[in-house]
């Protein structure tokens, strides 16, 4: 959660036709931005939206306008961006739960699912354009294939991808900050250094947001054999769920295997961003500051999720034993928000996606040099996220729990032990500094659940209580 933004300048103007069709968008939005699955602010009242700037990308009829704007709740105001189509001659075949508003007897809506109109964000990459004050590049090298038709995938994502044929992906992030997005900056340091464990970056689209070139869309290669982590994790646990009899290294499906393999790719991608962008070490301040802000959070999260107040007292506690089992940390740019739904496993191993870092982290947070433990902390919270999220739900069930936690304690091992052997030294050797990570991200997800998917919130919860409860045994 980030805190009161300063204003935010306009982008560079462009085109200033369409102005009160902008208008009337954005009088309409405080109604329709809660249901967006990727609107992060669905807990909080929207208050106003304020355009900031637009830009006309197909002019006429259809028409494709991108907006970018100010979405004001009660303690925050923050950038968006949308991209809105419109068509007179024929009626766009959309879901109504992207129509945005009516205006003078045109539909506008949300145009991210009408193929006629997002090819030509592609089209202007491989031409690389400059479109009312958009910035189309490919990548150096890249040669970008022209007229390709696009779909947005359907994953519960905070930003919008769109999948171009069956060779690109496009995500355009929705929740702006100035400067060049975090997930672009790392893809193309990780590329530099030949990194095996990515989707090659392809392609960009920016803006100018406060003064900044800004990045709102990063284009990647599309990996048509790649399964994602959390549909493989997931599958597995059901298998075992379905015969509690069979013991899970005998099961077909077994996950630790690739869980392991899954902890070399992590540990491979952090020895390359130390390659790529280097290390610092961490002093007492730094030590200081990462406890603060662990324990910042846990007020702000603890006060909007009352579900969350017995746990306070053994968290803070959890958080300042880190003072008194300081353990060295080499401080380096890491994921930021590893989890199963950010890994894909290709024919040719693991792949690792979306750099951005928490979605609700301030840019100052997310751009931090961290320790890497907190990427392994995130990868072993989403274990225990696909063990449990099968028990959401249903009535308790001893023996389902119990299946349930020794799957995640296998796979959490393996993927510590894979780690371990690529990078030299062992996760788990620093005990109270990866407990600690793990709580913090279990707060933060206590935080993500109630705002996104309030059914969830028992899955960090019991985690916050199981490891309490095996750190006082
Ligand atoms: N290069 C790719 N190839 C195939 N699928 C991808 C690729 N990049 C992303 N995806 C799919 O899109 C999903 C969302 O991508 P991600 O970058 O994590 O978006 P977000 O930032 O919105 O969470 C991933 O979980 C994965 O299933
Ligand atoms: O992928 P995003 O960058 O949008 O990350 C956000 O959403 C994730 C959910 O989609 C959320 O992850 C949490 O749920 C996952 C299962 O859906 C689980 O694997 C993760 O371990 C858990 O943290 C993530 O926290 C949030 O930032």
């Amino acid at each position: 959660m980030s805190g009161p933004l300063e204003p935010v300048d306009s982008l560079e103007p462009g085109e200033r036709s369409h102005e009160a069709t902008v208008e009337a968008i954005a009088a309409a939005l405080p109604q329709w931005l809660p249901s967006q699955r990727w609107f992060a602010g669905k807990d909080r009242e929207v208050t106003g939206v304020r355009p900031l700037t637009w830009s006309t990308i197909l002019d006429g009829d259809p028409l494709l306008l991108h907006l970018v704007v100010e979405v004001e709740q009660d303690d925050r105001a923050e950038p968006y961006q949308l991209l809105v189509g419109s068509r007179r001659s024929e009626v766009p075949d959309v879901a109504s739960s992207v129509t945005i508003v009516d205006v003078d007897g045109a539909t506008f809506y949300e145009a991210c699912g009408d193929a006629d109109l997002t090819s030509a964000l592609l089209d202007s990459m491989a031409d690389g354009t400059l479109v009312d004050g958009l910035h189309f590049e490919s990548e150096p090298g890249a040669e970008l294939a022209r007229g390709l038709r696009a779909h947005p995938i359907t994953t519960e994502q905070s930003n919008t991808s769109l999948v171009y044929g069956s060779q690109y992906i496009l995500k355009l992030f929705r929740k702006l900050s100035p400067g060049v997005n975090k997930d672009l900056l790392l893809h193309r340091a990780l590329r530099e250094v030949g990194s095996q464990h990515i989707a090659e970056p392809l392609g960009s689209i920016s803006g100018t947001l406060a003064g900044e070139p800004t990045t709102i869309g990063m284009l990647q290669r599309f990996m048509t054999d790649a399964v994602d982590g959390w549909v493989m994790a997931t599958t597995s646990v059901r298998d075992l769920m379905a015969d509690p009899s069979v013991a899970p290294e005998e099961l077909g499906g077994d996950f630790a295997g690739e869980a392991s393999r899954l902890g070399a790719a992590v540990a491979d991608v952090h020895a390359d961003l130390r390659t790529a962008l280097g290390t610092e070490d961490a002093d007492a301040d730094e030590l200081e500051r990462t406890v603060q802000v662990m324990l910042d959070r846990l007020d702000r999260v603890a006060a909007d999720v009352p579900e969350l107040a017995p746990h306070v007292p053994g968290l803070r506690d959890a958080f300042d034993a880190m003072r008194h089992h300081p353990v060295p940390v080499e401080m380096q740019y890491v994921h930021g928000d590893l989890h199963l739904g950010q890994v894909l496993r290709t024919l040719g191993g693991w792949l690792i996606l979306d750099f951005e870092g928490e979605p609700a982290a301030s840019v100052a947070e997310r751009s931090r040099l961290r320790s890497a433990l907190r990427d392994v902390a995130g990868m072993l919270r989403s274990f225990d996220y696909a063990a449990q999220q099968l028990l959401v739900g249903r009535p308790d069930d001893p023996i389902l729990t119990d299946v349930a936690m020794s799957w995640a304690h296998r796979n959490r091992e393996a993927f510590c032990d894979g780690y371990a052997e690529v990078a030299g030294s062992d996760p788990r050797d620093a005990a109270v500094l990866l407990r600690a990570l793990e709580l913090d991200k279990a707060v933060y997800e206590v935080s993500y659940e109630h705002a996104n998917r309030p059914d969830w919130l028992s899955v960090p919860l019991a985690s916050i209580e199981r490891i309490m409860t095996e750190g006082s045994s």
